[in-house]
């Protein structure tokens, strides 16, 4: 069912010194910064050829992520994102196996502007799971 490897995300505590480590030390192409209220994230995505890293702090009082930079202050690995060709399918396939969706359960709009959803990292193996859906299958109105 997963795909591509979309991006491996850090959070960390201070984004634009982040972001200028991966620029002007690993040489690597880094977006400008995008604030994502909706997500209580601000992030940057740099560029690994096969991949990306997506940068990340936390933005509002209510951020996913606050409890996790607390924890570590220094920042690190926070989650994994695959792509699927059909995330509702996967969510629809991944209840049914057991596994746990956070939030209400429906996809979001993420980084990308393509539907993503997150699954409890106590599911599987401590690790946070997104799943983003590829953006060759997603249809045009008509
Ligand atoms: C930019 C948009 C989008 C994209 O397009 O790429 C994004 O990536 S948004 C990224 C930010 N959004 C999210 O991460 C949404 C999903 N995450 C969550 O809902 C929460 O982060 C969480 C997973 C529920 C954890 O929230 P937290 O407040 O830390 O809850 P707890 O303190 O209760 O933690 C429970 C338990 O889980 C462990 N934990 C927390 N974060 C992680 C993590 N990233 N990876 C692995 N494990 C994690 C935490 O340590 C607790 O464990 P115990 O102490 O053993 O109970
Ligand atoms: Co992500």
């Amino acid at each position: 069912m997963i795909g591509r490897l979309n991006h491996v995300a850090m959070a960390v505590p201070d984004l634009d010194a982040a972001a200028s480590r991966y620029r002007d030390l690993l040489g690597a192409r880094v977006s400008a910064p995008q604030a994502l209220p909706e997500h209580g994230v601000t992030v940057v995505f740099v560029e690994t050829g096969n991949s990306k890293i997506e940068l990340m702090a936390p933005l509002g009082a209510d951020s996913p992520i606050a409890g996790f930079v607390e924890k570590n202050p220094s920042g690190g690995v926070h989650h994994v994102c695959f792509e699927v060709a059909d995330i509702a399918g996967a969510a629809r396939r991944l209840i049914e196996g057991g596994a746990r969706i956070l939030g209400d359960g429906r996809p979001r709009t993420g980084a990308h502007g393509l539907p993503v959803l997150f699954l409890h990292p106590k599911d599987f193996d401590g690790v946070l799971i997104e799943l983003e859906e590829a953006a060759t299958t997603r249809h045009s109105p008509s």
